[in-house]
């Protein structure tokens, strides 16, 4: 239980931060006021997370004095890592794509039912088979997350805080979000497979250090080869002018590998299930302890989808007891 709430807590605090940090770098002007200059360079952005990311979890296997097994590790194995780590570098392209087509009660809908493609995954693609119990959970958490985040969405159209220009969806968009939700859904049915069929070589360690240099590999190989894009080229110059960018994005990078540490940490442990669970209720329990600290108001909506997500949540740890007595 302990380690479960460490790894929550890792989970929760970091990517607050990280998702802080990433908003700063994507809207932050930082030329001076007569040539204002977003930073909009997204793949160079996940380069430097993941190489962040494979040196950090390398650094955590020294210190751990765990070996990099690289002539040990079969070779199927590194197949599974590079199929993962692909999956990875070409998701988020298809989620950013979507936001220009679909409006945002849709893109909240889609983001609130990952647990879904996840639950699916598993059971197409690698035959697995959860208890009826499970898909109750699965079906209450959607339901309130998605509860919860709607009606946040109407009370901030109240107050007039309009997020997203759209407003209405294309089918490609629609497209783009489904493919954008199947590709996660593989990522992480594949990583629990990886972990049920490699169990004494992979830990959660391993599969960070290469998933994440693979995925270093992919995205390098796609800015310095593509014919047709300079970002990279654009994205040094861009920091060489304002440098302090520089320092934002060592920070969005740093914030994500250190959270990644507890996310794949979890994933070993307690698998894609637990691990969507938590990243999906992320924004719900934030908010939360905001109504706790600041006195902020949640809607009844909002009070619904709370319900949901506890019961949920209660259901699961009565049950779990219930098996283990
Ligand atoms: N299964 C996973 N394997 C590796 N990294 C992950 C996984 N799930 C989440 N992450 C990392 O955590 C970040 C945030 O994930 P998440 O909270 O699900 O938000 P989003 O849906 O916006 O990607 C991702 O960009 C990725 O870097």
């Amino acid at each position: 239980m302990l380690r479960f709430t460490v790894c929550v807590v890792g989970i929760y605090t970091c990517f607050l931060t990280w998702g802080i940090v990433q908003e700063r770098v994507s809207t932050t002007s930082y030329g001076d006021e007569n040539a204002p200059n977003k930073f909009k360079f997204f793949i160079v952005l996940n380069l430097v997370q993941s190489l962040i990311a494979s040196l950090v979890a390398y650094c955590y296997m020294r210190a751990i004095r765990r070996q990099i097994h690289l002539r040990s590790t079969p070779y199927d194995l590194y197949l599974k890592y590079a199929q993962v780590a692909f999956f990875s570098c070409i998701g988020s392209p298809f989620g950013y794509a979507s936001l220009r087509h679909i409006d945002y009660p849709t893109m909240i809908l889609g983001k609130s039912c990952k647990l879904v493609p996840v639950m699916l995954m598993n059971i197409l693609i690698y035959r697995r088979r959860f208890p009826p119990y499970k898909y109750l959970c699965v079906s209450m958490i959607t339901a309130g997350v998605s509860l919860f985040m709607l009606y946040h969405h109407h009370h901030e159209d109240d107050k007039g805080t309009r997020i997203n220009n759209n407003n209405g969806n294309s089918m490609w968009g629609i497209f783009l979000l489904g493919t954008n939700l199947v590709i996660d859904g593989l990522t992480n049915a594949t990583q629990d497979q990886i972990f049920r069929t490699h169990p004494t070589i992979v830990s959660g360690q391993h599969m960070m250090f290469y998933m994440n240099f693979i995925s270093s590999l992919f995205s390098a190989g796609y800015l310095v080869l593509h014919p047709y894009n300079d970002e990279l080229r654009v994205a040094m110059q861009f920091c060489a002018a304002h440098p302090a960018v520089i320092r934002d994005i060592l920070l969005f990078g740093f914030c994500g590998a250190l959270g990644q540490c507890f996310i794949f940490y979890t994933l070993q442990f307690y698998g894609s299930l637990r691990l969507v669970t938590v990243t999906v209720t992320r924004k719900l329990f934030t908010m939360l302890l905001s109504v706790f600290w600041f006195d902020h108001i949640l809607s009844f909506g909002q009070w619904c989808g709370v319900a949901l997500v506890f019961s949920a949540i209660g259901l699961e740890a009565y049950i779990k007891k219930i098996k283990s007595t």
